[in-house]
């Protein structure tokens, strides 16, 4: 849930701008009998939901709002009709800058600038190339003109919205009217059903015209009122049929809305009249803003921010429930009523936040109204709906050839990896570590007592032994895995049974981060993990967006490593989680078998979902070394995806020069009869020192894809190493011949805190600059 600047702000951050969908998207839910027929013909607009970068994106669901036939182009005067879109968008900003200048906001506010920013990057989209230009002269041209226009009062404003005002009974809608308009045209009571008709109230606010559908109250959910609340519903909807509304408010009182879970029976009731797409124009009303607050669990009252935090979240949760989707966000706005309410200096109603609601209600409406104008004009379409997404994104055939061509480490039959198992075990140096003198370990105090100088040469000489003694220690590992093979090898051939070794002793795994919100009455050791040497682990996964907030753990994680049988060795691993909604599963399985004459051969399943298809990946590869230097790989593949398959071949071979350097290629392709991806790639490798104990590397790669006479080259590199002891430092990028690319540089330091510092500063001084930047646009304009 939000408020006014978070909600037109999140329309920013979802890359969105402006969009449109027809209300009757809500017949695609569960409502049968024609559900939207009451907006089948109004094109209703939302605020944010035009994905510019994919068009496919359904991540974000903000804001709809419903134009209706007495929407934009019906105010419009014939002569308008004439004017091209651009020019009516332009109008359009003229007096919505207008009136932003007679609700006393600065065209700085934020939320005033998102939807001019909003506004803007809707026309471009719909602009021509040779329009291009014109459409930011518009933009910027606009806030002059409104403010010459302002000053002679010429020409006359023209501007109207129709607002439908729901809600239970008695939680304020007939005040707001009557506060909206600084007059008593509805009737209110405080003690029984005040509006016992449907009625449409207009009046001018600031130059505005505004009519708001007054409704009946809905009465608190029970058998009994059920179908009283439906004839009430069911009228309302016949009432809007010929004209929609722009705008709906959802009615309730801030001091009662804890008050019984009835909200959500009113809720889904709504939901099965109007559709689940009402919900996309819906702004969430809260009366009575100047209650007193209830006390929180110290015994202190809670604070009015998250106290109002609390109430909202609940509202937009069971709309949530009432739609099925948990991305929907309703801006909210309050308002309090009471004739003895706290005023400002010019005598305008304020809430406990000191803000003015009537101008803050009144400028959510008109960007509301305008972003779906835009909509109109521009006719931009999406087609996002609510609810379970049902859409299927497969892959692309490049795609699945470019992750079939990734290189995949090989586990060994003893579970290691076999390239840092070679390069440990070519590594024929003495053990350093033995050869090093001993070393006395300081205590907290003695090393405080060092120097700066000192203490940075013990702690280097730490690091130095630390790192010699883990290589030690992987060194002695793989020794004792091979001895413990030749071992096997040995007493399975003299008396066919291996040896009875002592059981590995257990390992705790560490604790996992639980939910804030976990039940005190379960223990947390319910989730801890031993490691074994059964090769065996399996590990809740903690996801805390997931839909069960209360335990968080909607998943398993598998990994099992075992030997099969002599030289074969097979592995799983695997992760699958089950919601009310989804179901996921990512897993590899793969069995090994290492020839004693060189060869490792290998075949695999893969299974993967991808919304509600499967996508499975039978593999098979063949790895041969020759000499220690160059391995060879070649492999086959069959995917199989939405009722297709794919025939997968590839080849690839490596070559390293010494311990620290390797070249890579690889080449493949991915089709069937009809159609075939071909692709390939040559990488070299420099590997760190200390490399598989510190895993510094950096590394080049070429990727060439060509599919469908279309072909993308690109080039990327990685590097990951250590500016000093505790900071480590990773730089990436890629570009391709497409102009696409990105740089991404991550560096986590347990030394340098200031490193946190410089990213601050960067961060604000990016958001000053921005801030600087559009303040010029604005000037200009
Ligand atoms: N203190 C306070 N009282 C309010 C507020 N809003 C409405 N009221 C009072 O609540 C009572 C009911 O308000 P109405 O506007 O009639 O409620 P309604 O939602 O229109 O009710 P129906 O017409 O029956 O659907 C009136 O006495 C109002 O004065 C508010 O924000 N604060
Ligand atoms: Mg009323």
């Amino acid at each position: 849930m939000m408020g006014v600047k978070d909600w037109v702000l999140s329309q920013l951050v979802s890359k969105s701008v402006v969009s449109t969908s027809q209300l009757s998207a809500g017949d695609r839910f569960s409502n049968n009998e024609s559900p939207n027929e009451e907006f089948s013909n109004r094109v209703s607009a939302d605020t944010s939901r035009l994905p510019i970068s994919n068009p496919e994106s359904q991540s974000d669901y903000p804001l709809e709002q419903v134009v209706g036939e007495n929407s934009f182009e019906s105010h419009c005067r014939i002569d308008e009709k004439l004017l091209d879109p651009l020019a009516k968008i332009e109008r359009l900003q003229i007096n919505f800058l207008r009136i932003v200048r007679r609700l006393r906001q600065s065209p700085d506010n934020l939320v005033v600038a998102k939807v001019l920013y909003r506004m803007h990057l809707a026309s471009l989209i719909r602009a021509g190339e040779s329009d291009l230009k014109r459409t930011n002269l518009r933009s910027d041209r606009a806030g002059k003109i409104a403010a010459e226009q302002e000053a002679s009062g010429l020409p006359e404003l023209d501007f109207s919205f129709r607002v439908l005002v729901l809600g239970k009974t008695g939680v304020g809608k007939s005040a707001t009217i009557n506060s909206i308009f600084n007059q008593s045209k509805a009737i209110t009571d405080a003690f029984q059903p005040a509006t016992d008709r449907i009625e449409e109230i207009g009046g001018m606010v600031n130059g505005m015209k505004i009519s708001f559908i007054d409704t009946p109250g809905l009465l608190p959910s029970s058998t009994s009122s059920f179908r009283r609340n439906r004839t009430i519903l069911c009228s309302v909807k016949r009432f809007i049929k010929k004209s929609p509304p722009d705008i709906v408010l959802y009615f309730e009182r801030l001091d009662l809305i804890n008050v019984g879970c009835g909200d959500f029976a009113l809720m889904k009731l709504i939901t099965e009249v109007f559709g689940s797409g009402i919900w996309f124009n819906t702004i969430l009303v809260m009366t009575h803003s100047f209650s007193a607050l209830p006390d929180g669990p110290n015994g202190y009252p809670l604070s009015y921010e998250s106290y109002v935090t609390q109430c909202t979240d609940l509202l937009q949760h069971y709309i949530h429930q009432a739609v099925s989707d948990s991305k929907l966000e309703n801006p909210v706005l309050f308002v309090e009523n009471h004739p003895h309410c706290k005023t400002d200096v010019t005598g305008e109603k304020i809430l406990p936040n000191g803000q003015v609601w009537k101008s803050q209600f009144l400028l959510l409406c008109l960007c509301a109204k305008v972003l779906g104008d835009v909509n109109t004009i521009l006719k931009l379409r999406d087609s996002i709906e609510l609810g379970p997404s049902n859409t299927t994104r497969l892959p692309s055939l490049p795609h699945l050839l470019s992750s079939f061509l990734r290189h995949r480490t090989v586990v060994g039959p003893s579970g290691e990896d076999t390239d840092a198992n070679v390069m440990l075990c070519s590594d024929i140096e003495e053990d350093e570590y033995d050869q090093l003198p001993p070393i006395r370990i300081l205590t907290k105090s003695e090393f405080e007592k060092l120097s700066k100088l000192q203490k940075k040469e013990y702690l280097d000489e730490l690091d130095y032994r630390e790192t010699l003694y883990m290589k030690k220690q992987l060194k002695e590992e793989s020794r004792r895995r091979r001895e413990s093979k030749f071992h096997k090898d040995g007493s399975l051939g003299a008396d066919g049974s291996s040896d009875n070794q002592e059981p590995a002793e257990a390992v705790q795994m560490p604790d996992m981060a639980v939910p804030p919100s976990f039940d005190s009455d379960c223990p947390l050791h319910r989730y801890r993990c031993l490691l074994t040497g059964d090769q065996w682990l399996a590990r809740p996964v903690l996801d805390p967006h997931g839909w069960d907030h209360d335990v968080g753990f909607d998943g398993v994680n598998l990994e099992i490593v075992t030997e099969l049988k002599h030289n074969m060795v097979a592995s799983v691993t695997g992760q699958l989680s089950k919601d009310k909604q989804d179901f996921n599963i990512q897993s590899e399985c793969t069995a090994v078998y290492v020839d004693p004459k060189g060869p490792t051969y290998s075949v695999g399943l893969d299974i993967q979902s991808s919304a509600k298809n499967l996508i499975y990946m039978v593999r098979s590869n063949a790895k041969v070394r020759h000499f220690k230097c160059n391995v060879t790989e070649c492999g086959v593949s069959v995917t199989s995806f939405g009722g297709k398959n794919y025939i997968g071949a590839k080849i690839e071979d490596s070559v390293s020069v010494g311990k620290r350097l390797k070249f890579s290629m690889s080449a493949g392709s991915m089709g069937n009869f009809r159609q075939a991806a071909y692709g390939g790639s040559l990488e070299a490798t420099l590997r760190g020192r200390d490399y598989p104990v510190r895993n510094e590397s950096s590394s080049v790669t070429l990727t060439v894809l060509s599919f469908k006479k279309d072909t993308v080259l690109g080039g990327s590199f990685q590097t990951d190493f250590r500016l000093s002891r505790g900071t480590g430092m990773s730089v990436s990028g890629n570009l391709n011949s497409r102009k696409m690319g990105q740089v991404c540089v991550k560096t986590s330091s347990s030394d340098h805190v200031e490193i946190a510092l410089f990213a601050v500063v960067s961060i604000c001084r990016a958001l000053l600059r921005r801030r600087v930047n559009h303040r010029e646009t604005l000037e200009t304009g």
